[in-house]
């Protein structure tokens, strides 16, 4: 700690509270141009791709705010499940080629490879840390596709914790078609999420479009439904019920699956053993014991 850091700290207690408590509520999250956020139950956030004029194709704008709006939502404490849908006729277009033109174009405006490439990274790195913005978050990110899911769509929904469909669904790994190879997150994450390497290599090499059917049998959606709207409220319920349950064993169950994901067993069981000497304290272990053990009303739970 630098000693003009120490000095504002030890002489403000109520500094320190305010920047490791600092959280958000939805009045606070700024409004965004290319997301709509609502609130539909309580604590259930609905975030939508809001640019069905262009199928939410993802712009500079979009990356951006999609990567700030998953941040402060981990942050918001009345927030506790997330819903992410698409508005307008498809779920997303993928990556907004005129904005893939007009970057190509700015890197070629630059004088050597060396800082062409430099300006590629940091692109990339941006897109790629907004898709992990989804797996960052701490709260659980349910993702409802319909129609088209195509390129970073796959990127997106690869990232959430899980993913529903409607019947009309469709995806593709389209990067190949554009000639890029995926670098933001598919080639790491849907080898894992459907569980059979080979069925990925081929939708990643081929770009083919697949079904919701398709979808489901290899295990990258769990549930196909109808409509749109019965995948609205299905999943709304399912969102309500999570967010019935403690927060903090919803929200160490997900920070937990998410670091043993590409970790041994032994490992993540580590990290829970080491998490839950901590979390096994609150009071939201005996709060839900003692409701289950005498069948009483679920309880309420602090926001966290
Ligand atoms: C660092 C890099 C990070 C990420 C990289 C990701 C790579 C990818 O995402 S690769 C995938 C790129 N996307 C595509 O190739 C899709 C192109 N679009 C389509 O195939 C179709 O538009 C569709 C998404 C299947 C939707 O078809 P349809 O339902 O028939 O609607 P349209 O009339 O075609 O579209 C409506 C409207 O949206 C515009 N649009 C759709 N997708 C994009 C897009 N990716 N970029 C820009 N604009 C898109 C389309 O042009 C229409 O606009 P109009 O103004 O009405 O013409």
């Amino acid at each position: 700690m630098t000693s003009l850091f120490k000095t504002i700290v030890f002489n403000n207690p109520r500094i320190i509270s305010h920047v490791f408590k600092r959280s958000f509520t939805v009045a606070e999250l700024k409004p965004y141009e290319t997301l709509a956020v609502s609130v539909p139950k309580p604590y259930v956030y609905h975030v939508e791709l809001n640019r069905p004029k262009k199928s939410n194709a993802f712009t500079r704008v979009m990356w951006q705010e999609i990567g700030e709006c998953f941040t402060a939502l981990s942050n918001t404490a009345d927030c506790r499940v997330i819903v992410l849908s698409g508005q307008g006729k498809n779920f997303t277009g993928g990556i907004d080629i005129q904005s893939l033109v007009q970057l190509a174009s700015e890197a070629d405006d630059l004088p050597d490879v060396a800082r062409k490439a430099r300006f590629h990274s940091n692109f990339i790195k941006y897109a790629q840390d907004t898709i992990t913005s989804l797996e960052v978050c701490v709260k659980p990110v349910l993702s409802v596709v319909h129609s088209a899911c195509v390129g970073a769509g796959v990127d997106l929904i690869t990232a959430a914790d899980m993913r529903y469909c409607t019947e009309d669904a469709w995806f593709s790994v389209r990067e190949v078609d554009v000639g890029l190879a995926a670098d933001v997150g598919t080639l790491q994450r849907l080898p894992k999420v459907v569980g059979n390497t080979s069925i990925a290599r081929e939708l990643c090499f081929t770009g083919r479009k697949f079904t919701a059917q398709e979808a489901k049998e290899i295990g990258l959606v769990s549930k196909v439904f109808p409509d749109k709207d019965t995948a609205m409220n299905t999943v709304m319920d399912i969102a309500v019920n999570i967010a019935s349950k403690s927060p903090i064993a919803v929200q160490t169950t997900k920070i937990n699956l998410v670091y043993s994901q590409s970790r041994p067993n032994q490992d993540g069981l580590e990290h829970i053993r080491l998490l839950n000497a901590v979390m096994n304290q609150g009071e939201d272990l005996p709060k839900s014991a003692i409701a289950q053990a005498t069948k009483g009303p679920p309880p309420e739970f602090d926001n966290v």
